[in-house]
């Protein structure tokens, strides 16, 4: 995919501030405190969802104060673009889940296909529950599965197409110190 960088910078400069980067972490820090009360007996096997998951997990993995192992895997469906499609894996878990509290850490609950897939891949691979916590739950009514909630949830998100702390707008901005709306998205 090729990319105008100054389209790229442009996108940044006339973008929505929803979240600065001090809610973002006060957000985190109330997460990992019920984390940290409901997992902490479990030697819970921790997952974060590459690539967006990963500022939210740096973050997160860093104020949970008990015993955890980490791993991580890559289910997308977005692929650079700006609507999701069908979910490809790009790497599976490699350790054995069988038996294990999981919990799965994700930048975002968009319409949730991608947090399902991965659910149901570490049931059918033993795990003895899954937990999930995502950073943002996106509003709208065009879940998956209605029924389906993740266990710790960040903040709330309008219906618009959303970049940084780990989410990315066409492969840029996974780095922007905040939580920025697409201008007209
Ligand atoms: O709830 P959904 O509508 O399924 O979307 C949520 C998923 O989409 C994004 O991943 P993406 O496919 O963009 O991969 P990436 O993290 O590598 O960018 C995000 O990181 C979530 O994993
Ligand atoms: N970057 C980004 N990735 C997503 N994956 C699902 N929804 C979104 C979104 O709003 N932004």
């Amino acid at each position: 995919m090729s990319v105008e960088l100054a389209h790229i910078r442009q996108v940044m400069a006339e973008a929505d501030c929803l979240y600065t980067a001090d809610q973002l972490d006060a957000a985190i820090a109330r997460l990992a405190g019920e984390i940290n009360r409901d997992l902490a007996e479990r030697n819970p096997l921790v997952f974060c969802v590459m690539n967006g998951g990963l500022i939210f997990a740096g973050k997160l993995l860093a104020l949970l104060d008990f015993p955890l192992e980490l791993s991580y895997l890559h289910a997308t469906r977005y692929r650079g673009e700006t609507s999701g499609g069908e979910l490809f894996w790009k790497a599976k878990p490699e350790m054995s889940l069988i038996d294990r509290d999981v919990l799965i850490v994700d930048d975002i609950f968009d319409e949730g296909h991608t947090l399902a897939a991965i659910v149901d891949y570490c049931k059918h691979a033993g795990a003895r529950a899954v937990h999930t916590a995502v950073l943002i739950d996106k509003e709208h009514d065009r879940k998956a599965r209605p029924e389906m909630d993740a266990n710790y949830v960040g903040l709330p998100c309008v219906d618009r197409y959303i970049f940084g702390y780990g989410m990315d707008y066409k492969g840029y901005w996974r780095n922007a110190p905040g939580i920025y709306a697409v201008k007209g998205m």
